[in-house]
């Protein structure tokens, strides 16, 4: 594809976008890769790069557009995009040229909107904090109590780029291993800091076509999930359960820790999301690993009362820890989506601690980095629940490093850790 018409195409998808702004923007752009199967990888890493710059610059590409008396369409997104941080020397008269599957050519007033912006500054002393900032206008005061001062380096380090992680596969392989075999497939990695299963990639890179992937030697998992897998500590032999299993992500690395023994159960509500799990299990080699579907008026949860060594709730939430992989979800998030699913995790919670036996742990995580949906959540269930308590530091599992877990709680976030936003709390219950 010419420059030009990978802008074209760009702009198409920006406008897939706008049509559908409740629909991730990730899976947007799969389907809509999946209809122009000529698009080749390429193309499609440069078209999604530049739609991905402008999601995460889209609050203030819009003031500046608006404050020139114009509606920022996807088009005007992308030369506003253009005129205050370039790709390199593009020069939107070579791009927009009307020329067959070019984008059609400026207008006059485009051309002075491109010239009024070139070279600017993207945020502006006037813009509104929440604009400047990138977040809707409801959340700001929320993100504001849960960072406080740190509030625009947090949100700075939110903006960027996510890196891509692997947790080595202990029950197929070793990490030195694992990095030798992907580097022999010219993919380089570096062991993760702070996970002691992780590998850190340079930069996007093929993995999932990889021998290493492919025989399940690896995985595909954000250093901060890695780190909740070890802030359960499930061990050998233990009966453990994945409340909100998804499609295995965690359960496979539990069934690692546990060394594919004694039990785990990798629950959902979603059955499309467990049917995902089983090619994973099969890949990774887990043995030990079961599947159930929750439904209402369940009698499995009530049979299981109490049996439990490990609980682990990965609940749904914001997912405002993810921002870095998806821009677009902190403008589509509405303040009606944070109610609902705070009552939703107080609820999960309390089924999945009926099913934790005395002396056992519940382990609480989010990938979102809000307090009400973390610390609150936290002191409202231990206010419900007296059986159960923080553990203390000593307390917490040796796979977490030192000092990670305080007062029995990890909080991660992109800029203090350089992983994903996450939150886990690890709490026993005493009787
Ligand atoms: C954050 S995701 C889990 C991700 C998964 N643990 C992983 O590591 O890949 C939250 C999951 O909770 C599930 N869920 C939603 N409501 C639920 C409920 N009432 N009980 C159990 N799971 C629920 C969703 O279907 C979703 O798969």
């Amino acid at each position: 594809m010419t420059p030009s018409a990978r802008l074209s195409a760009a702009i198409d998808l920006l406008s897939a976008m706008e049509e559908t702004p409740q629909r991730p923007a990730d899976a947007l752009a799969n389907a809509f890769f999946r209809e122009r199967r000529y698009i080749g990888g390429g193309d499609r890493r440069a078209i999604s790069a530049r739609v991905w710059r402008i999601l995460r610059h889209w609050r203030r590409l819009q003031w500046w557009i608006e404050r020139v008396d114009m509606h920022p369409t996807p088009r005007l997104l992308a030369l506003a995009m253009m005129a205050v941080e370039p790709l390199g020397r593009e020069n939107p008269d070579d791009l927009f040229t009307g020329e067959r599957y070019a984008p059609l050519g400026l207008t006059g007033p485009e051309r002075r909107l491109y010239d009024q912006l070139r070279d600017r500054e993207m945020t502006h002393p006037d813009m509104p904090r929440a604009v400047a900032l990138e977040v809707p206008d409801w959340l700001l005061p929320r993100l504001e109590r849960t960072f406080g001062e740190g509030l625009e380096a947090e949100l700075a380090a939110m903006e960027g780029e996510a890196t891509l992680d692997l947790r080595v596969n202990l029950l197929k392989s070793d990490r030195p291993t694992a990095r030798a075999a992907l580097e022999a497939e010219g993919i380089a990695a570096q062991d993760t800091t702070l996970s002691p299963w992780g590998l850190r990639l340079a930069g996007r890179q093929p993995v999932t076509s990889c021998a290493a992937f492919r025989s399940g030697m690896v995985e595909i998992q954000d250093e901060g999930s890695q780190l909740v897998v070890a802030a359960v500590g499930a061990r050998p032999g233990m009966r453990v359960l994945d409340y909100c299993a998804g499609a295995a992500g965690k359960t496979l690395g539990m069934a690692m820790t546990m060394e594919n023994r004694g039990h785990i159960v990798a629950c959902d509500v979603s059955e499309p999301r467990l049917e995902g799990a089983v090619r994973r299990l099969r890949r990774a080699g887990v043995h030990n690993a079961e599947r159930h579907l929750l439904v209402s008026g369940d009698r499995w949860a009530r049979r299981r009362s109490g049996s439990f060594d490990r609980v682990l709730v990965d609940a749904p939430c914001t997912g405002t820890g993810t921002w870095r992989r998806n821009p677009d979800a902190r403008l589509r998030l509405r303040e009606q989506d944070l109610l609902e699913l705070t009552a939703k995790q107080a609820d999960i919670m309390d089924r999945a601690a009926a099913l934790v036996r005395p002396g056992g742990r519940m382990v609480y995580a989010t990938c979102s980095v809000l307090r009400e949906e973390n610390g609150d959540q936290i002191t409202a269930f231990l206010a419900r629940n007296p059986a159960f308590s923080l553990v203390t530091p000593d307390g917490v599992h040796d796979d977490l490093p030192p000092g990670l877990a305080q007062a029995g709680q990890v909080c991660l976030t992109p800029r203090q850790h350089h992983t994903d936003g996450f939150f886990a709390a690890i709490m026993q219950r005493d009787s």
